[in-house]
């Protein structure tokens, strides 16, 4: 029913998860030793993250970030805004940020500075999708799913004004539905 919006399918719902899989067991070897604090960046991380971390074995602890830029746009209004808040210290600790996607690369680069300012030991990202074609900032991920093109896609926990969220992939909406 909501594939009648979709133009292409750019990543299945299988490649996503053979992707979750390799991601998780390079985590899994990498913080072995430690036990970071991943922290989610909602909303449009929670089907990654909930899939994610089924895929690291080892100790992690988890929170959540609430942070807003886009809100109905598609364009990113470069005003990082607290929704909610951690509920950890991040001081002294390993922070894994968990995204959906890094487009102008302000949500995160805001993200980085808070966390360096409040003390975290070490702060890694792994991200699904990067589009290195929209950065405004300079950030990179040190884990990323796949690159994608420069158009807005949706789905697996990326909206379009607060919709497609819930579909298994992602793809890129019909012309039309923007028009609106
Ligand atoms: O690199 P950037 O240009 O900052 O864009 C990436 C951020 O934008 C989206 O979040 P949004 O602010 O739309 O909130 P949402 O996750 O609730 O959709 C997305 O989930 C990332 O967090
Ligand atoms: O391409 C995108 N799609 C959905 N949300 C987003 N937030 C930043 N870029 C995107
Ligand atoms: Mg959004």
């Amino acid at each position: 029913m909501l594939q009648k919006d979709i133009e292409e399918i750019l990543i299945t719902e299988e490649n996503i998860q053979e992707k979750i899989a390799e991601l998780g067991a390079q985590l899994t070897t990498d913080y072995q030793d430690k036990f970071p604090l991943a922290v989610g960046v909602l909303k449009g991380a929670l089907p990654f993250m909930s899939d994610l971390i089924k895929r690291i074995d080892t100790y992690i602890e988890l929170d959540f970030m609430d942070v807003s830029s886009y809100g109905n746009a598609t364009v990113s209004s470069g005003e990082v805004k607290i929704v909610k808040d951690l509920n950890t210290s991040v001081e002294g600790r390993d922070v894994l940020i968990i995204e959906d996607i890094i487009d102008s690369g302000k949500t995160l680069n805001y993200l980085v500075d808070l966390f360096k300012y409040r003390k975290a030991k070490s702060i890694k990202i792994v991200t699904l999708l990067d589009k290195p074609t929209g950065r405004k900032v300079d950030l990179k991920a040190d884990y990323v799913g796949f690159l994608v093109p420069d158009a807005f896609v949706v789905g697996y926990g990326l909206d379009y004004a607060e919709k497609y969220r819930n579909l298994p992939y992602i793809g890129v909406l019909k012309k039309e539905i923007y028009s609106f």
